[in-house]
């Protein structure tokens, strides 16, 4: 992930390189006007009247220079943040389904949203201000270097101690910084979960234990929090302690340089005003430092969610699906949950199947396996003699399509949900429409293809989503369909329609896993298979 925000650095570059022609221009304008201050407690006055006019200049010059440095910091800024994000919601897409799927997707959330957050506050916001700082602090060291080395060195010796301070604090604020993380991810998923089950909640009367268990988890965050700032608290105040008594002190041998005729009177002036400029940028640098190295834990902890177990390399294109789609001495197992043992089928190209058997008896794993989410732990599973683990998930997925019992709907019109953003003739779009059974529907709508879908389709049919999912896939040019329990929640007469528009197609094979049986289209299936006790018997 921070390779990601590298590819922001020539803005950083810029920003730093703003900063630097501004600092030179206050170094520059800092001892003119000590050497002018000196000659004219010494009686001369026409340097003054000399360089008046230069001096001006460079001062007017230093309001654009700071605007400018506000301006190329934020581009920074902005520049990162977009590639971090960008690049991290495309690792996601990367993952495997199956990896995916196993995860809690709160995960994901809170990373973009917390973890985020928080790379911005202390890692973008850190290496912004801790490279003003060093520079600040570079132009105050050569300032001071050139008028008293001492002074330099006292200054110097103050600010190793503070960098040490801030080493030290760093390592607790590390793990304070990653339980925080932790709990934002809970409470992420926390509050997914209760706004997804709000009218369970409501009508099961549960609306006050959904109060004392968010209190409960937003507690533990604010006082982690807490922790942290009572942490960074402790650490400002021993860094002011030893910043203010050290700032007394060098003041002090700076007067009693001048008054034994080291330093002159501008000299002081000049020491004294940039002491600051030592100091404070030192003080800044310092109090950036743990925050920036605290995002350490966050980056590998990002970086984790996005990690693939799964590394089989897989060379095979699958150009088009022709034959057959082969299972031999297919094994599978959840942990030591054995799930498939030993199962054996063929499946013939444009055939109808019919997937049945008891409730968790294997069904929708053997799907999965179909679907190329994961791999068998023994046997394989060949399309058309290719085996499907050596096929690019990329190629095979082009292949095939799923209808689910929930089918999702993107906020657009029907026409982008059905052709889910790429481009195909309104000849090629009326047929699917015509072979999905949706004909009728659409032709009601008054706005045709065109009309909105809302809130993943709340305003439109079980059925009609069944057969958007139908359409997608025949405009795919699919070869194989999987349907997995995509009936359940239809009514009887409207799955029935949908299961015979599906039996119906030609040249594409449609493997239905399903609990529902209508005893007047099985025999249009071409096999009917039960999975029960881990094998698979043909019925
Ligand atoms: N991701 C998983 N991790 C661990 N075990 C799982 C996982 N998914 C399913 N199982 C277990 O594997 C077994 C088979 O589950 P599967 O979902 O394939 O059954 P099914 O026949 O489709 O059931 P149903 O008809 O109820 O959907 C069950 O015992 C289930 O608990």
């Amino acid at each position: 992930m921070r390779k990601s925000i590298k590819k922001a650095f020539p803005y950083l570059l810029l920003a730093f390189g703003v900063i630097v022609c501004s600092a030179i221009l206050e170094g520059y304008l800092s001892i003119y006007m000590m050497k002018i201050v000196d000659s004219t407690i010494g009686g001369n006055k026409d340097l003054f009247k000399d360089q008046a006019k230069t001096l001006l200049i460079i001062a007017a010059l230093l309001l654009p220079t700071s605007i400018l440095s506000s301006y190329t910091l934020g581009l920074y800024k902005k520049k990162a943040l977009v590639a971090i994000k960008g690049d991290y919601i495309k690792e996601v897409f990367d993952k495997n389904i199956n990896e995916f799927q196993r995860d809690n997707n709160a995960k994901y959330l809170s990373a973009i949203t917390n973890d985020m957050n928080t790379i911005e506050i202390n890692y973008i916001n850190g290496i912004l201000e801790a490279g003003r700082n060093i520079i600040r602090f570079i132009l105050a060291v050569a300032i001071i270097a050139f008028i008293s080395p001492w002074a330099l060195a006292i200054g110097l010796g103050i600010s190793i101690l503070s960098t040490l301070l801030a080493v030290f604090l760093g390592k607790p604020l590390q793990k304070h910084h990653n339980q925080r993380s932790e709990l934002f991810e809970g409470y992420t998923s926390y509050i997914k979960e209760v706004l997804g089950a709000f009218h369970i909640i409501k009508s099961n009367d549960l609306s006050n234990k959904v109060y004392k268990d968010f209190y409960g988890k937003s507690k533990d965050i604010q006082e982690k929090g807490y922790l942290i700032d009572k942490i960074y608290t402790y650490f400002s105040a021993a860094e002011n302690f030893l910043i203010s008594t050290s700032f007394l002190g060098i003041t002090a041998i700076v007067i009693y340089m001048s008054l034994i005729g080291k330093v002159t009177f501008g000299g002081v002036v000049l020491i004294v005003n940039n002491l600051e400029k030592l100091i404070f940028p030192i003080m800044e640098f310092v109090e950036w430092i743990p925050k920036i190295f605290s995002v350490k834990t966050i980056f590998i902890k990002l970086e984790d969610t996005l990690l693939n177990q799964g590394d089989y390399k897989e060379t095979l294109e699958l150009e088009n699906f022709n034959n057959s789609i082969k299972i031999k001495d297919l094994s599978f197992s959840y942990e030591d949950n054995n799930v498939l043992n030993n199962i054996s089928l063929e499946l013939k190209k444009g055939e109808k199947y019919l997937i049945i058997g008891p409730s968790g008896g294997g069904k929708s794993t053997l799907l999965k396996l179909l679907r190329k989410y994961f791999n068998p732990n023994k046997g394989a599973i060949y399309i058309d003699d290719n085996n499907l683990m050596d096929i690019t998930k990329e190629s095979y997925f082009k292949n095939i399509s799923n209808v689910e019992q929930q089918v999702f709907l993107f906020e657009d019109t029907l026409r982008n949900n059905i052709t889910l953003y790429k481009e195909y003739t309104e000849e090629e779009i009326n047929d699917v429409i015509d072979k999905s059974g949706l004909k009728e529907f659409v032709e009601g709508l008054p706005k045709g293809l065109d009309t909105m879908i809302y809130d993943n389709g709340k305003n439109i049919s079980g059925g009609e989503r069944s057969r958007v999912a139908i359409a997608r896939g025949l405009l795919s040019k699919s070869n194989i369909i999987f349907l997995d329990e995509a009936f359940a929640s239809l009514d009887t007469k409207v799955a029935k329609e949908i299961e015979e528009t599906l039996l119906d197609l030609e040249d594409i094979t449609v493997i239905n896993v399903s609990h529902i049986i209508f005893e007047d289209t099985k025999e249009k299936y071409d096999g009917i298979f039960k999975i029960i006790n881990s094998r698979v018997t043909i019925i």
